[in-house]
């Protein structure tokens, strides 16, 4: 299986918070983009860097700054636009597009029904949101879907991962790197991840 585990001890303490069932939609909300900062941080660690010269109030110095690649966040709605804050913080000069899917419960399998996305995917770092990977079916339609429209680097950050759902993007998208809070243990048999923490969107947005 092919997924990096974030493991730094503030990601697994609010991930410990926003699992519990007590945790309502204001600190989901604010802890999910908490997650996302701190994930965020370390998925861009290889971003390429080139020279510039800066002017300070003394000198003229050489400073680095990002370099070439233009990024696009890509949130898998609903759930997925929890991440999108955390992310334009660190890269504020990122596009945001929207796929728009939802899982039937009955066949598990994923609807489309939005699509709005930058015009220029092929030269831009990829970043698909999504809080919850657990059949892996959402994921990999929505990045079927993006490869189809030109992009072709692309990361997945997840909060919580079922092994179903690594494994399904692991083979369908195998150049995908995968990023998630928590590797969880098995799927119920309505496909829930297990332990999990219930329906994002739900609690995100406070539906039922
Ligand atoms: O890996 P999968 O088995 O496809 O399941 C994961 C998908 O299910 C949830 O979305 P949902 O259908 O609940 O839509 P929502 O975000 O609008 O709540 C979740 O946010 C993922 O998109
Ligand atoms: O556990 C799960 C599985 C799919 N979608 C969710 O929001 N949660
Ligand atoms: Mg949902």
């Amino acid at each position: 299986m092919n997924v990096n585990v974030m493991t730094h001890p503030l990601i697994q303490h609010k991930v410990t918070l926003i699992r519990n069932v007590e945790t309502g939609s204001k600190d989901f909300r604010e802890l999910l983009e908490e997650i996302t900062l701190l994930m965020g941080y370390e998925i861009t660690r290889d971003l390429p860097l080139e020279d510039v010269e800066v002017q300070t109030p003394l000198v003229k110095a050489i400073g680095k700054q990002i370099a070439g690649k233009k990024l696009g966040i890509i949130p898998i709605l609903r759930a997925g636009l929890g991440m999108v804050n955390g992310l334009l913080e660190l890269m504020p000069m990122a596009k945001v597009g929207h796929v728009g899917l939802y899982r039937d419960p009955e066949t598990l399998k994923p609807v489309e029904y939005y699509c709005k996305l930058p015009s220029d995917l092929a030269g831009r770092r990829i970043i698909v949101t999504d809080p919850m990977l657990a059949t892996g079916g959402s994921a990999s339609a929505a990045i079927t879907l993006l490869k189809e429209k030109g992009a072709r680097d692309i990361q997945l950050m997840c909060l919580v991962a079922a092994p179903q759902g690594v494994e399904t993007v692991n083979k369908e998208h195998p150049d995908v790197r995968i990023y998630v809070a928590a590797l969880d243990e098995d799927l119920n048999e309505h496909g829930y991840i297990l332990p999990g923490l219930g329906d994002a969107g739900d609690r995100i947005f406070g539906t039922k």
